[in-house]
């Protein structure tokens, strides 16, 4: 038995199809990333598990038991499953001892520990129009998570945060997960809030599900431009250079293209198995140095640590066979 199965769920708003035919398992425990371009479905399909979106067609079960949409339930959902949406609010000029309480169920040791982990017991006193936009969140989901739900969805809890909110709301959901025993789902267009997080990620493209697969799958092995170019920055490389890296390395391109990463892209003193070229530019990223090469008939972006070089530098660029991928 699954925790969270969804199986078929196709949505139409304003009869034009929203989600078509999304199915997707998911353990206790197993976090869950969902990823798309804007409009692609994201919100719909975390409403659609919460019981707040009707389907047209397909169900949603939660350990066994089917999540009831809103024509068929005045009060939609499952106990279990909790939503927090992007437009969360909270009640205005009340204390947040006063909103926790209101919703509270737990003990108040329970409680104690839920406001601990979500670090918001120092906010206890505040009122709620006294409280930065990463604050009122941590409340919000102590609020909701002040219900004993098991599943926690969460739309785009990163959006419009600082990188120290950021940080804060990442220590919260890994400690709500591993002390409250609670499972996961969130939705994150930003790489870096997903691939070191999730257990699986979903890829959302127009309402259709094009790959479901781990952080490394996804980011090493997109199947196509659209989920390649959602983990960061890529080169698909043309036919001319795809054939060129072929036959240095002995691959069958098959009439595909090479998709290679700029960081797997290696500037070489040795030119016997690499392609020539010369740089274009250099950028300075912080961490790295991000050098645009221009090879035959073709411009790749290639990451170095190496800071020396400069517009005109002739140069060898090599790839490993283990980090070819054909699109
Ligand atoms: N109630 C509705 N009525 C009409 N169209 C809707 C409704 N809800 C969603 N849509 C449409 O369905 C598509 C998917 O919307 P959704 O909000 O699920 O996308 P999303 O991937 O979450 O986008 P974003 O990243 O911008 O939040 C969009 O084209 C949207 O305009």
């Amino acid at each position: 038995m699954s925790f969270l199965e969804v199986a078929g769920i196709c949505v139409e708003e304003a009869g034009k199809s929203v989600l078509n035919d999304i199915s997707f398992t998911q353990q206790e425990f197993q976090n869950i990333a969902i990823t798309g371009e804007t409009g692609s479905g994201k919100s719909t399909l975390l409403k659609t598990i919460a019981g707040l979106v009707q389907p047209t067609a397909g169900q949603v079960r939660f350990e066994n038991r089917r999540v009831i949409g809103p024509v068929d339930k005045l009060v939609p959902g499952h106990p279990g499953i909790t939503y927090l949406s992007q437009h969360f609010e909270l009640p205005h000029s009340l204390r947040v001892e006063q909103v926790l309480r209101y919703a509270n169920t737990l003990t108040d040791e329970g409680a104690d520990m839920l406001y601990d982990i979500c670090r918001v017991t120092h906010l206890l006193p505040r009122k709620t129009n006294q409280l930065s936009g990463g604050e009122r969140q941590r409340i919000a989901m102590a609020r909701l998570l002040s219900t004993s739900p098991k599943l926690l969805l969460l739309d785009e809890p990163f959006s419009n945060l600082d990188t120290a909110h950021k940080d804060v709301l990442k220590s919260v959901i890994r400690d709500i997960g591993e002390e409250l025993d609670i499972t996961c789902t969130l939705i994150s267009h930003d790489p870096h809030d997903t691939l070191s997080w999730a257990d699986e990620i979903l890829v959302l493209k127009a309402g259709q599900l094009v790959q479901v697969g781990t952080p490394e799958q996804v980011y090493r092995h997109p199947v196509d431009e659209y989920t390649a170019a959602l983990f960061g920055s890529y080169n698909r490389l043309s036919s001319v250079s795809t054939r060129n890296f072929s036959q240095l390395l002995g691959l069958n391109p098959d009439g595909k293209n090479i998709l290679v990463r700029p960081e797997r892209l290696k500037l070489v003193a040795d030119g016997n198995k690499a392609l020539s070229g010369v740089v274009n530019s250099t950028g300075f990223f912080g961490s790295f140095y991000e050098v645009e090469v221009q090879l035959q008939d073709d411009v790749v972006k290639i990451r170095t640590t190496e800071r020396h070089y400069q517009k005109g530098d002739k140069v060898h660029v090599s790839l490993s066979p283990e980090d070819v991928w054909f699109v």
